[in-house]
């Protein structure tokens, strides 16, 4: 269904509106009003660009931070003669996740902070465009579980898990092994520092680090390619989404970011999907799906690329995704104390508080300082991830 049955335009909302992710589905979505209307779009800190999206795309609702920043946003709005109206806080993000009214949701907050927002569009049925990783990552059991007891669609943005899910058979959810898939191969680029002598690692900068060498994406996530962290929570991510094992996921270093992921199958065949590296060509399959609309992305020119390079990764080189293997094989709380963990450190890096190389000791020590424990509700992950960074901010009060 990539239209409604009487055939209007399906009702969009756009969760983290002001991301690169964000902008991309503006993007995507602008390209076809016949299909697609823009119905909230919500930011964080940057309200002046909220503002002139709501100018642009005038949505029913924007959401933002808190209720001083409604307020201002509210008055400029109506200065401009636009009728959009404007929330504050995670209420209001549940809210334009969950309306009635909506279609499709876009769930491209960056980290816990998305959530709630999430789960609210899984709880109400929508179709779910899951960019926002680290809600699945934190909550995987109880996400899927209300997945199955939802009538909801979820189709992923990552874009290896995008790839992932082009390469397999419609009913993959009766099981991989049904449907003879051996192993998924994650790719992954080694980012910024694939080669970059070891030693130099723990001098690197934010600027550096944020320098991802094929894809313009937000400063967290840009951090955790450049770590291999993404890369981890992404191992986590697929064994939620096509219900595999942690040791049936092997991630493979491909520098070009050109294949966005493989699935290898019993008879020895490998599935791929390629593309340039342009998050609109994910953005547009899931919207449309199952039927292809123009992304705006150009056509693949693999002469001009003329090679394609695959290796091992270095876990000296990358430690952190072999935290988060042993997060993915340890389950119950421990992705959702890797993930806050993470966030913490990721942060303190890029605002000069930690070296890059002292993410992973960082997160080291509270897996190893936190049991991990089973979850059997919502608030067990939300205990996890508050206790985590608490830890994490006293390792960073003695450092
Ligand atoms: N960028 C990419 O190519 C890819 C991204 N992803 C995933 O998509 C998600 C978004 O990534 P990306 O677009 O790069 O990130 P950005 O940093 O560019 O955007 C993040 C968005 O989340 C909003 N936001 C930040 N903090 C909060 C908060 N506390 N409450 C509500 N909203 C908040 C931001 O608002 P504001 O800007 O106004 O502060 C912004 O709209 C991440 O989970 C990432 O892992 C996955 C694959 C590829
Ligand atoms: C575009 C996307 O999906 C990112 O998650 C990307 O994969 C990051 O690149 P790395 O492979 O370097 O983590
Ligand atoms: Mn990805």
């Amino acid at each position: 269904m990539s239209r409604r049955e009487d055939d209007r335009p399906l009702r969009v909302t756009i969760l983290g509106a002001t991301g690169s992710i964000g902008l991309s589905t503006l993007d995507v979505v602008a390209r076809h009003p016949d299909r697609y209307e823009v119905f909230a779009l919500t930011g964080h800190s940057r309200v002046h660009e909220l503002y002139e999206l709501c100018r642009r795309y005038r949505p029913r609702y924007a959401v933002v931070a808190d209720d001083v920043a409604a307020a201002r946003l509210r008055c400029q709005l109506r200065d401009d003669g636009v009728a959009t109206q404007v929330l504050a806080g995670e209420q209001g993000l549940v809210d334009v996740a969950g309306h009635d009214e909506v279609d499709v949701v876009m769930a491209a907050i960056v980290g816990a902070a998305g959530l709630r927002p999430t789960l609210a569009a899984v709880h109400a049925s929508k179709r779910l465009l899951l960019a926002n990783k680290e809600a699945l990552v934190m909550s995987g059991a109880l996400f899927m579980q209300a997945l199955r007891d939802s009538s909801a669609t979820l189709l992923p943005i990552d874009s290896e898990h995008n790839a992932i899910f082009q390469c397999l058979p419609a009913d993959y959810a009766r099981g991989l092994a049904r449907a003879g898939v051996r192993r998924i191969l994650l790719t992954a680029s080694g980012g910024p520092f694939r080669e970059m002598p070891l030693a130099e690692l723990e001098n690197v900068s934010p600027a550096q680090a944020c320098a991802h060498p094929n894809w313009s994406m937000g400063r967290k996530i840009s951090v955790d390619s450049a770590s291999m962290m993404n890369k981890g929570l992404e191992l986590i991510e697929a064994c939620w989404l096509f219900d595999a094992r942690p040791q049936q996921v092997e991630v493979v270093i491909h520098p070009q970011s050109v294949v966005h992921s493989m699935v290898d199958y019993v008879d020895g065949s490998v599935l791929a999907q390629l593309g340039n590296p342009d998050m609109r060509t994910p953005i547009a399959h899931a919207l449309a799906w199952p039927e292809r609309v123009d992304s705006g992305v150009s056509p693949l020119d693999l002469l001009r690329i003329g090679r394609l390079d695959f290796q091992a990764p270095d876990e000296r080189r990358f430690p952190c995704l072999r935290l988060a293997r042993e997060a993915a094989q340890a389950g119950g709380t421990a992705p959702a104390i890797l993930n806050a963990t993470n966030e913490v450190a990721v942060d303190a890096f890029l605002t000069g508080r930690i070296r890059f190389t002292q993410i992973a000791g960082m997160i080291e020590h509270v897996l190893q300082c936190l049991p991990r424990t089973r979850v059997d509700c919502l608030d067990d992950v939300l205990d996890a991830d508050a206790r985590a960074r608490d830890l994490a901010r006293h390792w960073l009060a003695r450092e």
